[in-house]
C-alpha cells in the first residue's frame, strides 16, 4: 500500500513529498525490515522515538512520530502514535474485523472461561470461529502462542486479516484494561461487548478503581450505536455488578443484561441447585423459561454461562442450540480443574489470583468439603502489591490450611513478597513455602479423605518466573507427581 492511501485514515495529517510503498507497520526497531513504516511509541518501559535512527537505518522508509525526528525519511506527526497505530493496523489489514463478527469481553474475572463459552456455542451453530485470549489465539482448531491477553494493535489486525483468510466468520477476544488504556484495540468494530465484573486488580497500573473501571468502560464507548438497524450493537451487562451503571451511561448501544441477584435481568439464574458434579438452575429468558443442567460448578460459573447465553442470542443464534453448547462444555484449562491421580481427595488447580476469584472459588470449594482445606496461593511480583495481604486474610478465613508460596515472582524477592501477604493474616495460622513444589507437597501430603486442595493463582500456566528466567512449572503435573511421591 502507498504510503499516502495509509496515511488517508489519519485526518488532517501533513502528507510528505515521497509516497514510497509500505511492505510492512512496526512498532520495534529490531523487526523493521526494507520498506517498514516504522511507528514511534512512548512506553512505559522505554520511548520508541529513539529508536528511529536505527529503524531508518535498517530500511524503514518512513516514521510515524508525536515529535520532530533528525532523520533523513518522512516523518509524519500525529498527536498520539498508539491510537494512530491501531487505525492504521485496522486499514493496511483491510479492515477485518468490519468483515467478520467480533465479540469482546471484558471485567476483572471470567473473562477467558466465557470467550471459550462463547466460541463453544458459536461454533456448534456452524460458524468457523477465531479467539484471541490469555492462553492463546485460535484460528478454528490450530493456536497460535500469544504474550498478552490481548496484543499489540499491529498483532491484533494482522491476526484478524489472517483469521478472515482462513474462513473464520466470528471472532471472541478478551479485552483487558491496559489494552483499552493503551489504544490497543481502538481499530476494532465491535458488535457485542460484554462485561463481567470489576473488583481489586491492576492497581500499579491503573492506581484507583476508578480509573479501572473507566479503562473497562472505553470498550463500551467505542461499541456505536443501538440505532444502526442494519448493524446493531450490543452492550451486554452483568447487572448484579455495579459496574454495569457506569458502563450503561458510557455507551450508545443496546443495553442487554444477566444476572441472579436482580430481577430485572433479562437473563436470569433462578431456582440454582449445585452438587459437586455440576450445576442445574433455570434459565429466565426473553424466550422463556428453561432448566439448563451445567458440568460447571460455583455460583460464579453461572454468570459466566448467563453472559455467554445473551451473547448467543443476540446473534440470534437459537436458544437450544446455545444451551446444548453450554450444557456439553465440561470446563475450561485450569480453571477448577480437577487433578486424578488416584489421591483419595479432590485436588482442584484454579486460575484466582485476585481476591475476589479467590473469594469465589474457595466459597464454592467449601460446598463440598467436608473436612480440612488446604489452599496454597502465592502472588505475582511486578504487579498490584496491595491485592496481597487481602488474598492472604481470604485464604486463612475460607481454608483450614493456608500455604502461602510463590506465583511468578519475577523481579522482586519471592521473600518479600510472602511477607507482604503476611502482613494481612497476623495471629493467624498458615505455613509458607518459598518454593511452590514444597507448598503443593506440604498439602498433599497432609491432606486426606474428606480433604480438599485448592492450588491457586496459576491455572493453566506452565511456567514460573523468577528474576528474567522462565522455568518449567506445572501446577497439574507437580500435583500428580506430589500424589504418586506419597504412594512410595
Ligand atoms: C505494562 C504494559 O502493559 N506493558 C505493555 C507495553 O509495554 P511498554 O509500554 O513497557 O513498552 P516499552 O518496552 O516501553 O516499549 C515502547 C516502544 O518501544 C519499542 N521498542 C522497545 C525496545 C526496543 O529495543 N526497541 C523498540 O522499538 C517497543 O516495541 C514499543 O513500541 O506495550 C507492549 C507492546 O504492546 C506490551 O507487550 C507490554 O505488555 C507487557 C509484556 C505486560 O506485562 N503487560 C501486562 C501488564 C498486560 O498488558 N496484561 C494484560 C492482561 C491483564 C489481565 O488480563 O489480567 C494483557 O492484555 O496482557
Ligand atoms: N465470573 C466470575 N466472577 C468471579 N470470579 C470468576 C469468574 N469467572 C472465573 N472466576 C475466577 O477467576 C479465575 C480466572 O478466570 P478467567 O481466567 O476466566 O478470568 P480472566 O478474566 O480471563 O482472568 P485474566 O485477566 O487473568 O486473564 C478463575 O479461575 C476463577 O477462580
Ligand atoms: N493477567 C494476569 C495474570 C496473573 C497470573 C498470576 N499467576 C501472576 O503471575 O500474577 C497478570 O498478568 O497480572
Ligand atoms: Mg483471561
Amino acid at each position: 500500500m502507498k504510503l499516502h492511501t495509509l496515511l488517508k485514515v489519519l485526518p488532517f495529517v501533513k502528507f510528505p513529498n515521497d509516497n514510497p510503498e509500505i511492505q510492512d507497520i512496526v512498532q520495534d526497531n529490531r523487526k523493521v525490515t526494507p520498506g517498514s513504516l516504522f511507528i514511534c511509541i512512548q512506553g512505559l518501559t522505554v520511548d520508541g522515538h529513539r529508536f528511529a535512527e536505527d529503524a531508518a537505518n535498517k530500511g524503514a522508509v518512513a516514521i510515524l512520530s508525536e515529535k520532530p525526528l533528525d532523520v533523513d525519511i518522512p516523518v509524519i506527526i500525529v498527536p498520539d502514535t498508539k491510537r494512530a497505530m491501531a487505525i492504521l493496523a485496522d486499514s493496511f489489514y483491510g479492515q477485518p474485523t468490519k468483515k467478520m463478527k467480533l465479540i469482546g469481553i471484558t471485567g476483572t474475572n471470567g473473562k477467558t472461561t466465557t470467550s471459550h463459552l462463547v466460541e463453544q456455542i458459536l461454533r456448534d451453530a456452524g460458524e468457523k470461529t477465531g479467539l484471541i485470549g490469555t492462553m492463546y489465539m485460535k484460528i478454528g482448531n490450530n493456536t497460535l502462542e500469544t504474550k498478552n491477553t490481548t496484543p499489540d494493535s499491529l498483532t491484533l489486525q494482522s491476526t484478524f486479516k489472517q483469521m478472515l483468510d482462513e474462513g473464520v466468520s466470528s471472532a471472541v477476544m478478551e479485552v483487558s484494561s491496559h489494552a483499552l488504556d493503551q489504544g490497543r484495540v481502538f481499530g476494532c468494530d465491535y458488535d457485542v461487548a460484554v462485561f463481567t465484573n470489576i473488583t481489586q486488580d491492576h492497581l500499579d497500573y491503573h492506581h484507583t478503581m476508578e480509573a479501572y473501571l473507566r479503562a473497562k468502560s472505553l470498550l463500551f464507548a467505542q461499541l456505536g450505536n443501538a440505532y444502526n438497524h442494519e448493524h446493531p450493537k450490543f452492550a451486554v451487562l452483568n447487572i448484579d455488578d455495579s459496574g454495569s451503571k457506569q458502563i450503561q451511561k458510557e455507551t450508545a448501544a443496546h443495553i442487554v443484561t444477566y444476572g441472579i441477584d436482580n430481577q430485572t435481568a433479562q437473563f436470569r439464574a433462578k431456582d440454582i441447585d449445585m452438587n459437586a458434579k455440576g450445576t442445574v438452575f433455570t434459565l429466565v429468558s426473553p424466550a422463556g423459561e428453561r432448566r439448563v443442567h451445567l458440568q460447571l460448578i460455583g455460583k460464579f460459573s453461572i454468570y459466566n454461562i448467563l453472559a455467554a447465553i445473551s451473547v448467543g442470542y443476540v446473534l440470534n443464534i437459537p436458544l437450544d442450540s446455545i444451551l446444548q453448547s453450554v450444557e456439553n462444555v465440561k470446563g475450561v484449562p485450569g480453571r477448577f480443574e480437577l487433578v486424578q491421580a488416584g489421591q483419595q481427595f479432590p485436588i482442584v488447580v484454579d486460575y484466582a489470583h485476585t481476591p475476589d476469584s479467590l473469594e469465589n472459588v474457595l466459597k464454592t470449594v467449601q460446598q463440598f468439603a467436608k473436612k480440612r482445606i488446604f489452599v496454597v496461593v502465592g502472588c505475582g511480583g511486578d504487579r498490584d502489591r496491595t491485592k496481597r495481604p487481602i488474598m492472604a486474610q481470604i485464604a486463612c478465613q475460607y481454608g483450614t490450611d493456608p500455604i502461602f508460596t510463590s506465583d511468578n515472582p519475577r523481579s522482586e524477592d519471592p521473600e518479600a513478597i510472602i511477607k507482604e501477604m503476611e502482613a494481612g493474616v497476623k495471629g493467624l495460622q498458615y505455613v509458607t513455602f518459598v518454593d511452590r513444589k514444597e507448598a503443593i507437597k506440604y498439602a498433599i501430603q497432609h491432606a486426606s479423605e474428606g480433604d480438599v486442595v485448592l492450588i491457586a493463582g496459576k491455572g493453566h500456566e506452565t511456567y514460573q518466573i523468577i528474576g528474567n528466567k522462565i522455568n518449567d512449572f506445572d501446577d497439574r503435573k507437580v500435583a500428580s507427581e506430589a500424589v504418586q511421591e506419597c504412594k512410595k
